[in-house]
C-alpha cells in the first residue's frame, strides 16, 4: 500500500466531519432533507447545487447558527449538534459569509485580531486597554496575526482599513480572520462569488496553501465549477434540500442525476 493509500484510508476511517440525517424545515419549506456526508480529515470538500438547493443552510447547522431539526453533526466524533456557534468556534470550526461580514472601520490587523477572541482569556477591549498579563497575551496573538497576514501577502495593508481595499482583498481578509481562530475545518461561503477571474484564481491558490501549508480541512460552497472541480478533493450534490450526488470530481460529473439537475443545465460549467 503507498504512502498515500495509507492516508486516504485513515482518513476514511476517521473523518474529521460527519453530517448524518440532518433536516431543516422553515416553515412550509424544507430546505435541507436527511443530508448525509462525511469530510475526510485533510481534504477539501465542495457542496454545490442550484441556488436555493441548501447549502448554506446546511454551512449554517454545521457552525451553529441554525438547529437541525433533525440529524446529527459531529465534529472528531463528538456531537455539536446542540452547541452555540462561539462554542462550535471553540471546537475548531471556523467561517466565512455569503456577504463580506467584517468591521469595515478597522484595519485588516485589527479584524484579525477580532478572530481571534475564542483564544483570548483577557478580551479584545482589556487586551487593547492595560498592560501586564493581558498586554503580553496581546502581543502573542498580533504575532499570530502576522503571520497570517504575511501567509495571505497582505502585509503591504495590514494598516489600511478594510472598507477602502478591493472586493477580492476584503474576501481574502475574510479568510484570514477565519483562519486567525487556527481552525480545524474552514467553512467558505462562495469565497470567490462577485470576483473578477484573476482574483478566482488567487482565491483559489490561498485555499490550497490553506489547505496543504496549514493542514487545514476546507469545506467549500462555490457556483464555479472550473474552481470547484480543480481544487476539490470531494464534492457533494444537493438540489431541492436532498443529496443527489458524492464522489470525487470525475465521479459526480458522471452521475446522471447531478447532469441533469445542475451541471447539464445552461449553467452547467460555469458560473449559476
Ligand atoms: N432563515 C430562513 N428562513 C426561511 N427560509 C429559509 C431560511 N434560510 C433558507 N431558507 C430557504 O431554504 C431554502 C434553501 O436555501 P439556502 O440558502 O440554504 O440555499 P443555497 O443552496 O445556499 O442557495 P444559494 O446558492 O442561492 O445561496 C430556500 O428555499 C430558502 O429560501
Amino acid at each position: 500500500m503507498s504512502a498515500a493509500e495509507s492516508l486516504a484510508d485513515r482518513a476514511a476511517a476517521s473523518p474529521i466531519l460527519t453530517v448524518q440525517g440532518v433536516s431543516k424545515k422553515f416553515g412550509g419549506v424544507t430546505a435541507v432533507q436527511d443530508v448525509s456526508l462525511e469530510v475526510p480529515r485533510g481534504a477539501i470538500v465542495s457542496v454545490i447545487g442550484p441556488n436555493g438547493a441548501g447549502k448554506t443552510s446546511l454551512l449554517n447547522m454545521v457552525s451553529g447558527f441554525y438547529r437541525p431539526d433533525t440529524g446529527v453533526i459531529a465534529l472528531e466524533g463528538d456531537a455539536i449538534t446542540t452547541l452555540r456557534p462561539s462554542q462550535i468556534a471553540a471546537r475548531g470550526i471556523a467561517r466565512t459569509f455569503q456577504n463580506i461580514a467584517l468591521f469595515s472601520g478597522l484595519t485588516v490587523l485589527d479584524n484579525l485580531m477580532l478572530g481571534r477572541h475564542v483564544h483570548m482569556r483577557a478580551g479584545v477591549l482589556s487586551s487593547a486597554l492595560y498592560w501586564g498579563p493581558a498586554r503580553k497575551e496581546e502581543i502573542a496573538h498580533r504575532e499570530r496575526c502576522e503571520e497570517i497576514i504575511e501567509f495571505l501577502k497582505l502585509q503591504d495593508l495590514r494598516k489600511q482599513q478594510t472598507g477602502a481595499l478591493s472586493y477580492g482583498l476584503r474576501k481574502r481578509v475574510e479568510l484570514g480572520r477565519a483562519l486567525a481562530l487556527e481552525p480545524k475545518v474552514l467553512l467558505l461561503d462562495e469565497p470567490m462569488g462577485g470576483m473578477n477571474q484573476d482574483e478566482k484564481e488567487d482565491m483559489a491558490r490561498h485555499v490550497l496553501d490553506v489547505n496543504i501549508e496549514r493542514g487545514v480541512t476546507v469545506v467549500l460552497i462555490e457556483h464555479d465549477m472550473g474552481v470547484v472541480m480543480d481544487i476539490s478533493d470531494r464534492v457533494f450534490v444537493l438540489d431541492r434540500g436532498r443529496r443527489i450526488g458524492g464522489g470525487t470530481p470525475e465521479e459526480v460529473q458522471r452521475t446522471p442525476a447531478v447532469i441533469q439537475a445542475y451541471l447539464g443545465t445552461s449553467k452547467g460549467g460555469g458560473q449559476t
